[in-house]
């Protein structure tokens, strides 16, 4: 019998080219025990993904601030105090490095998150003003509250499953990952992974992106 898996998308389920590897598509929905997709990304993204493989919509978005299963959805963060302390960060001169249309935030409840090439300085000094965290998942920052996290929303996930968060197998790639290794039973960085998420994981794999996160499944299914 195959684990329960905890997947991140961005560096675990991609390519180096940021796309979804094909492969995700024949081996998560093949997968014969539940998935949890936990992101940074807004929440449409994760539930879009699910859709399409035709996988149950179990997700963790936002870095654990908004939490999907059984069809339930909670929040747990505060996107107001996000929200102003990017008006501050913008009283000062910095952009979070998004066009007009900001997908990247649109539909963000619970944090709010800027491209890499904004500036990191300032946005750390500004969180701080706030009692924020700024989280640097190489995709982007995510200026959130501290102590919500993906690892808590894979508890969450799992309680409203009826299975325990030890039993899961999780795959990430960068510091929000971290919480989620240290709830899940086991754990897997990619090689691409940043040094947090290495030194946080039972296991750094050689392979990268979802060449690292197949081999694990490879693995797992020939136990
Ligand atoms: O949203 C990000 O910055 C990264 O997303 P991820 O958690 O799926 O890697
Ligand atoms: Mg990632």
């Amino acid at each position: 019998m195959v684990p329960p898996l905890a997947l991140d998308i961005d560096g675990t389920l991609t390519t180096a080219a940021d796309r979804i590897d094909p492969r995700v598509f024949e081996r998560l929905p093949a997968w014969d025990a539940p998935i949890v997709i936990a992101t940074g990304k807004s929440f449409p993204y994760p539930v879009a993904l699910c859709h399409f493989l035709g996988i149950p919509e179990q997700v963790v978005a936002e870095n654990g601030g908004v939490v999907c299963a059984d069809g339930q959805v909670s929040f747990q963060g505060d996107r107001e105090r996000a929200e102003a302390a990017i008006g501050r960060f913008r009283d000062r001169g910095g952009d979070l490095g998004w066009d007009d249309a900001d997908t990247t935030n649109r539909w963000r409840e619970t944090e709010l998150a800027a491209n890499v090439d904004a500036d990191e300085e300032l946005l750390r000094a500004v969180a701080a003003e706030f009692d924020l965290e700024v989280v640097d998942t190489g995709y982007a920052y995510h200026l959130k509250t501290p102590g919500v996290e993906k690892g808590d929303g894979l508890t969450a996930v799992a309680h409203l499953l009826g299975l325990d968060p030890g039993e899961f197998v999780a795959v990430g790639d960068s510091e929000n990952d971290v919480s989620l290794f240290e709830t899940a039973g086991d754990s897997y960085a990619v090689a691409n992974a940043d040094e947090r998420a290495k030194a946080a994981a039972a296991t750094v794999l050689e392979d990268s992106y979802f060449d690292g996160t197949l081999s694990v499944l490879d693995a797992l299914q020939s136990d």
